[in-house]
């Protein structure tokens, strides 16, 4: 977009916000960041004190299902806060100038490189990663067509959209998806004491969360970042107010933030990737790998492993996949689930038989047999990455397969700058895993010393004492 444009879009905004009753802090602005791909942005253009208001925006201003101009009808067709959001964006957006929030739509995006608009062949930068299998396109779709473009249809007064085909309509539908993804906030009545998280932001519309979403304009002009987190939105009954939580000094960027999310769910969601949410990567170990590893490692057979799965099931800890995360995480590097359903899977026949009669699960602690079998695992799992060499080596811009982009400059771009995003998703979640073997091989070590020491006694899974991985 042209710079002039750029800059009366945000004008009008600015303007449109006053109208609106929104009232907004001298000492910040709407600043432009294309430069460092971060479109546009709030900076301090003052020295701003901690818990300092930035603005507050009454809560007639926010873009819901209930504000908006959709029929009462619609909104009882949809319970979905994120359905009922498409459809009253979709309402907003087909009112063109006659639009309440005209001024605002305007600035949002048209353009996305969240993982929902990367073609097959960008999306192979991310092979071995579990991100790819959570895009949720098809899922999408299929709610789109079965559950939206009816009631588009039915309600054609209010949306206006008999001049789109379904085809369009249902890009229409993702291109709100994915703004709603990338920008709305989960509408708290008042903000809750902290009591675990608590970060504004939408959660994933799988999450179960039944608050009503809203587009919140300017507050969602912040980016965000896991380190520089400095701003918060409080809810208050007629407004929302967004204030700072540390002091900000003149020319420093608000940052919102989007909570311990993995590089990879930043991308999916927000399309964008910073050494900031590194330390959040995981990578997830399915549990069909494991029983892979399991049978190819005669650990047991196909039948006994199945029984030991299905004890595991009435327990209530089976699961289809676990996460691996950094060493360095607080919540721990393997999740006990993990660990519970090795130590499960490498307990002698007697041991499992006892523990079965006993009703009882093991201990989520690693024993020599089963931090062997998890290294096994693990190691597995990392041939699922293409090696660095081939895979991130090659991302250097001049040799990666542009996969048909090559004639379009703009198409080019876009492929180096998905590529390179890709490449940093991959080596962490390649570091993630080189982490954990190493965890594995030193609890090895820890039990191998230890054997030793105790004179020459066998290890087993129940011999030596078990060491809790962090
Ligand atoms: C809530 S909006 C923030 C405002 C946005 N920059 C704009 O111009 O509309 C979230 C989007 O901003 C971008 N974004 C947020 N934080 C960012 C950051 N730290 N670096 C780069 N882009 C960021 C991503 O494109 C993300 O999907």
């Amino acid at each position: 977009m042209a710079d002039g444009d750029f800059n009366d879009k945000t004008t009008s905004f600015v303007i449109w916000l006053q109208r609106s009753g929104t009232s907004v802090s001298e000492k910040i602005t709407i600043a432009d960041l294309r430069q460092h791909t971060a479109g546009r942005g709030v900076v301090a253009v003052d020295n701003i004190d901690e818990d300092e208001e930035l603005f507050s925006i009454p809560r007639s201003a926010i873009l819901t299902a209930e504000n908006s101009s959709l029929d009462v009808e619609v909104t009882k067709q949809v319970e979905d806060p994120w359905l009922s959001l498409i459809l009253a964006m979709i309402c907003e957006y087909q009112l063109g100038q006659a639009s309440k929030w005209h001024q605002y739509l305007d600035i949002l995006p048209h353009e996305f490189d969240t993982l929902m608009y990367w073609s097959e062949h960008e999306l192979k930068f991310l092979n071995g990663s579990a991100v790819v299998n959570k895009i949720g396109k098809e899922t999408a779709n299929t709610t789109f067509t079965d559950t939206l473009i009816p009631i588009v249809r039915q309600h054609a007064a209010t949306f206006k959209a008999d001049d789109l085909s379904d085809v369009e309509l249902l890009s229409v539908f993702h291109r709100m998806g994915s703004i709603i993804m990338a920008y709305a906030f989960d509408l708290e009545s008042t903000t809750q004491p902290p009591q675990g998280e608590d970060d504004g932001w939408e959660e994933d519309s799988d999450a179960g969360s039944v608050l009503p979403k809203g587009m919140v304009p300017l507050a969602d002009m912040l980016n965000a970042d896991a380190d520089r987190n400095n701003a918060k939105l409080f809810y208050e009954d007629d407004k929302v107010v967004m204030k700072t939580i540390k002091t900000v000094k003149k020319g420093e960027e608000l940052f919102n933030d989007y909570g311990p999310l993995p590089r990879a769910d930043v991308l999916r969601r927000y399309g964008y990737v910073t050494e900031n949410y590194a330390k959040y990567d995981v990578v997830e170990i399915p549990l069909e790998l494991v029983k892979e590893v399991v049978v190819e490692q005669s650990v047991l057979s196909k039948p006994e492993l199945e029984s030991r799965l299905e004890y595991l099931e009435e327990q209530g800890v089976a699961d289809d996949g676990y996460d691996v995360a950094r060493e360095a995480n607080e919540d721990g590097q393997i999740p006990e689930e993990l660990i519970v359903l090795v130590e499960t899977l490498t307990l002698p026949q007697d041991g499992f038989a006892k523990l079965k009669k006993k009703e009882k699960l093991p201990e989520p602690e690693l024993s020599k047999n089963s931090a062997q079998l998890l290294e096994q695992v693990l190691m597995k799992r990392q041939r699922q990455y293409n090696p660095p060499s081939k895979q991130v080596g090659s991302l250097s811009i001049t040799e990666f397969d542009m996969g048909g982009a090559d004639e379009d400059p703009v198409g080019v771009a876009r492929a180096r700058r998905r590529h390179e995003m890709a490449s940093q998703v991959i080596m962490g979640e390649i570091g993630v895993l080189g982490e954990a073997v190493a965890s594995m091989r030193k609890l090895l070590e820890g039990h191998d010393t230890k054997r030793k020491a105790e004179n020459g006694e066998t290890s087993s899974a129940q011999g030596g004492k078990r060491q809790r991985t962090k």
